[in-house]
């Protein structure tokens, strides 16, 4: 079975409740009409219910069972805006710029009700850039217990591909640090072979990519590789991980004997975590245009809620794929 199918089999056993803020985007609507149809989740979009069927009406597709919260009557306004304005106080937030915020952005109004426990989970970006789907997610749900920090990964399956888990990947961070730290990759190493073993359910084998393999290259982008591989595998003996390795040494096991002789992981590797969100977020699109794969995200890691993002190059499809991810992260949560 495809990885997306085993999703949706997983998310099926104990339906949550996901949110889709953006109640004006088509996409968004094709894709609510799908997992209404194939009991993926629960939905709820924010907005006004008579646009959002006229949209759906418009695009002849089904949103029967949808719940609509409408910030402008939903009984619980007052109650979101006053918690808003308790948890960002200190950060200069008044009651009325909350008040206000919660009027005008239905991502934000959509996290509160992640927070206040009203859903279980928030997909969101089809049409918004990453920086505003995440900020309110950021800011208001924050790191989970025992998390160091967020980062953002994606689930890639490439079809036709003996490498990874069956063709089956996961790449971070391809969506929120710009430029982690030595001890920050570490941590996203961390947190990708959790979610790798807890979505994929296979054992992570991590591979730190670089330029470079061991040794192969001298600059320091390598030493922060070298670096981050150190403190990983100190802070976390259990992972099978190593570094630092060229993609093709992580990946192609006769690569790996010339390049990397005596690593485990090298060869096998299936989660690939990146040196910065330039090689992430370009090596994740080139994987998804030119190798056709699949690809569902930026997931977040590490937050205390669900809340996942979207590109706005995304299509129906994925939002369906991500919405089945996040209810399974739900379950787990
Ligand atoms: C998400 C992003 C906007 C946050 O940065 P920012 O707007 O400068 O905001 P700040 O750094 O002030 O962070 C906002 C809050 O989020 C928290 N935060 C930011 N990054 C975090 C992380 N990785 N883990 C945990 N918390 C984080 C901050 O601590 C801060 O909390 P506070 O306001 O309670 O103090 C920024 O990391 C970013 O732009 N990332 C790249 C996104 C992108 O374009 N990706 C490419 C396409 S996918
Ligand atoms: C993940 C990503 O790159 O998002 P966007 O395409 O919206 O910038």
């Amino acid at each position: 079975m495809a990885f997306i199918d085993l999703m949706k089999e997983k998310a099926k056993q104990d339906v949550m409740t996901i949110i889709l803020p953006e109640s004006n985007d088509k996409r968004t609507l094709i894709a609510a009409a799908q997992v209404l149809k194939e009991k993926t989740a629960d939905l709820i979009m924010i907005g006004k219910e008579e646009k959002i069927m006229d949209g759906a009406h418009w695009l002849e597709v089904d949103l029967t069972g949808l719940k609509v919260v409408d910030p402008d009557t939903d009984p619980k306004f007052d109650h979101y805006a006053e918690t808003l304005f308790k948890l960002r106080e200190k950060k200069g937030m008044t009651l009325e710029k909350a008040q206000e915020i919660l009027k005008t952005d239905y991502i934000t109004y959509g996290v509160m009700m992640v927070k206040e426990k009203d859903a279980d989970g928030l997909v969101a970006g089809a049409c918004h850039a990453t920086a505003d789907t995440l900020r309110p997610a950021l800011q208001i749900l924050k790191t989970a217990p025992g998390t160091e920090l967020v980062s953002g990964f994606f689930i890639m399956d490439v079809p036709n591909c003996e490498f990874g888990a069956n063709g089956t990947f996961l790449f971070a961070d391809c969506g929120l640090n710009q430029d982690p730290t030595s001890a920050e990759l570490a941590a996203i190493a961390d947190s990708s072979a959790k979610s790798f073993r807890a979505l994929v359910g296979e054992k992570p084998i991590v591979a730190m990519l670089s330029h470079s393999t061991k040794g192969s290259a001298k600059h320091a982008l390598v030493d922060k590789v070298v670096e981050a591989t150190k403190i990983a595998n100190e802070k976390y003996p259990q992972l099978d991980l190593d570094g630092e390795l060229q993609l093709d040494a992580a990946i192609v096991p006769s690569v790996a004997k010339a390049k990397a002789k005596g690593s485990e992981v090298a060869g096998h590797a299936n989660v690939l975590i990146f040196p910065n969100l330039d090689c992430g977020n370009i090596g994740y699109k080139l994987v998804q245009r030119l190798a056709k794969a699949e690809a569902y995200g930026p997931m977040l890691q590490g937050i205390a809620r669900p809340v996942n993002d979207l590109s706005r190059g995304c299509s129906a499809e994925d939002i369906v794929g991500v919405v089945a991810l996040t209810a399974v992260q739900a379950q787990m949560a």
